[in-house]
């Protein structure tokens, strides 16, 4: 039965001539019968949530789930998990296919405002920039990544004035969310084993990332756990968040569990946070359903969880956000603070093509021609359905880099595959996720599309450049205004250049030149009155088509009580209002060295802890 709804899911995604037509959905209908004990949903039985909780969480994300979960886990307190969008579906659970969810209802969608020195040469020039919706927030669409950041980049974090939140006090948190299943790993004291989020190498392994592996000798790198201490700079496979091929979300790894005193409610939109204009203290919220407008109460706290655009847009419609913006929308203003300011992400460069004279790369296009067979594949974990778009990553210094040890600047994010190569039948998805138009992608790319090729994503870790979120009006519904500045400081321009540089020595290697690994040198357009391959001609291509990774963070920013840009303290407590928290990617004070999904995780489970410290200790 399983086998079939997946063939069947993979032959609509081939047919379907409009992506925006939702098989996705509509394949997840019988998946839905699953775990989750209570849920107001007519077809669960439609039992009523109660008026008032214990704890109220906005948003089922990385974080969201968790901090659910978890205060869940206290049988006298009842807590309700709101959730804007639906359930994940079967077919979310192939992690090939992460860019193509990119054009269902499991993203919100967002776009930044035309940028200056970023996205010059994409669609509309903006940057598209997808966040996940459903139960699993972001998790549900995401590359399944799991790297967990740098001890230096916790410890900058209580160096600035956050107790509780250096490398040694949230290691034991990434442990305690984690089920590591990479045999090797499993007597590592920095993992996890018996956690609720299996950790584990892709299903499939294809010959080109042992290629990469072993490049690794010969520009002097090791290969080893980039999430233990003291190994983050070198080479290794991508430690994901999947287990037998599939991909786990926050929702299957925290919510399908027999929880009597968790409420969910899907496509449940919040609007408001309510907080009582005297006292200051936060006591319910207001959500939309089924277009009516409903209020639920809040006994002891309200827990933001919503995700770094929409947790920012929530305290702002609230009347928590910068005074003189909500003056500006005629918003009443509760507290007068930073929010949406120190917005960060990790652009990259996704353009480098090499090309390869063996038929070994992820051709969706050879893929789907011969679909039957490679359905079958999967289960048997022989298919590249069953592996993730990236498979590897490596983590360099570049000259630019002055920190001492293991701190690096730069990740490769190794792909048996590129943006060319995913041409024909694989339908371009990777390329129009980004935004890329169709005259930039053919007359860059034709004579290579649908080939044998892998590339390498140079994506810069420490951006100096800072963004903004805003609301576009008082309307909860309008999708905010997004500012990214990417590039403002000239640096990070300069450190992804020299990441190109080296990815191109990499690939003159012995490892990838059994390959005939061959740079693609049609000159991209719109840089093409500069010299191919020069300084200038590399800063003019991540201008032209930016890249980004989606770990937007840091737009409720944790920090004490003299940080003027701060929003929450170290307990994530919202400066300024009672019984009011923040919990997820948006309190980051500066963004970890990694992709950004295993810090939220931590970030979650931490903050579950805070606010269980704070009540259970209450007399
Ligand atoms: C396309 C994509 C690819 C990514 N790839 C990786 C990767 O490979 N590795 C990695 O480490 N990280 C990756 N990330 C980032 C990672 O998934 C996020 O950092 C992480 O999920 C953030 O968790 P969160 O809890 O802060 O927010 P989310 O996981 O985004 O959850 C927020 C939730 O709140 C809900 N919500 C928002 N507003 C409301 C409202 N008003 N009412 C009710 N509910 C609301 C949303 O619908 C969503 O479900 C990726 C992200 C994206 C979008």
């Amino acid at each position: 039965m399983d086998g079939k709804v997946v063939l069947l899911g993979i032959f609509l995604l081939i047919v379907s001539p409009c992506f925006s037509i939702n098989i996705f959905q509509l394949l997840g209908q019988s998946y839905r019968k699953n775990l989750i004990q209570f849920r107001e949903d007519p077809q669960f039985g439609n039992k009523k949530i109660l008026d008032e909780y214990d704890f109220i969480v906005v948003g089922a994300g990385a974080a969201g789930a968790t901090v659910a979960r978890r205060l869940a886990e206290v049988s006298e307190w009842n807590i309700l998990l709101l959730e804007a969008g639906g359930e994940e579906s079967l077919i979310t659970s192939l992690p090939s296919i992460a860019h193509y969810l990119q054009f269902t209802n499991y993203n919100w969608a967002y776009h930044t405002e035309k940028e200056l020195h970023a996205c010059k040469g994409l669609v509309n020039k903006t940057c598209p920039w997808p966040a996940g919706k459903g139960l699993g927030g972001s998790t549900i669409i995401n590359n399944n990544m799991y790297t967990r950041g740098n001890v230096r980049d916790f410890d900058r974090w209580a160096e600035a004035g956050n107790p509780g939140w250096s490398y040694n006090d949230v290691l034991p948190y990434f442990i305690k969310n984690e089920n590591i299943e990479v045999p090797e790993l499993k007597k590592s004291p920095y993992h996890g084993v018996g956690g609720p989020l299996p950790i584990s190498y892709p299903a499939y392994k294809s010959k080109l990332v042992d290629a990469f592996l072993e490049s690794a000798s010969e520009v002097g790198m090791p290969v080893g756990d980039y999430n233990a201490p003291g190994s983050h700079v070198g080479f290794s496979r991508i430690q994901s968040t999947t287990s037998n091929g599939r991909r786990i979300t926050s929702a299957r790894a925290y919510l399908h569990d027999n929880l009597k005193n968790l409420h969910v409610v899907e496509f449940g939109y919040v609007t408001k946070i309510l907080i009582d204009d005297r006292t200051k203290v936060a006591y319910g919220v207001e959500f939309m359903k089924n277009k009516r407008k409903r209020k639920v109460l809040a006994k002891k706290e309200v827990i933001i969880s919503a995700g770094t655009f929409n947790s920012a847009k929530l305290l702002m419609l609230s009347g928590i956000g910068p005074k003189e913006h909500l003056n500006s929308l005629g918003i009443n203003t509760v507290s007068d603070l930073r929010v949406g300011d120190n917005l960060q992400e990790h652009p990259s460069f996704a353009g480098l093509t090499f090309l390869v004279n063996e038929t070994v790369a992820f051709v969706p296009d050879r893929i789907y021609r011969d679909l039957i067979s490679e359905a079958f594949k999967i289960y048997d974990k022989k298919s590249f359905m069953a592996t993730l778009p990236p498979e590897a990553v490596g983590y360099v210094k570049t000259k630019y880099n002055k920190d001492i040890g293991d701190i690096p600047d730069i990740e490769y994010i190794f792909m048996s595959s590129s943006l060319a190569g995913e041409g024909g039948l694989g339908g371009s998805i990777g390329r129009r996720s980004m935004g890329v138009p169709d005259k930039l992608f053919y007359e860059t790319y034709n004579g290579v599309l649908a080939r044998d090729t892998w590339s390498i994503w140079v994506m810069l870790m420490y951006p100096e450049s800072r963004g903004q979120v805003r609301l576009r009006s008082a309307n909860p519904f309008e999708k905010p205004v997004i500012n990214a500045n990417f590039f403002t400081h000239p640096l990070d321009l300069k450190r992804i250049v020299e990441g190109i540089k080296m990815t191109i020595e990499l690939s003159k290697t012995k490892a990838f030149q059994k390959y005939g690994s061959t740079l693609h040198k049609t000159p991209l357009l719109g840089c093409r009155h500069l010299e191919f391959g020069s300084d200038p001609y590399w800063e003019c291509c991540i201008e032209t088509m930016t890249m980004q990774m989606h770990h937007q963070s840091g737009t409720c920013k944790m920090g004490p009580e003299w940080d003027r840009n701060a929003v929450v303290n170290s307990q994530l407590k919202v400066y300024g209002v009672n019984n009011l928290r923040v919990i997820d990617c948006s309190i980051m004070p500066t963004i970890t060295g990694a992709h950004t999904v295993a810090p939220t995780y931590m970030i979650g489970e931490k903050g579950a802890d805070l606010v269980k410290s704070t009540w259970l200790n209450k007399a």
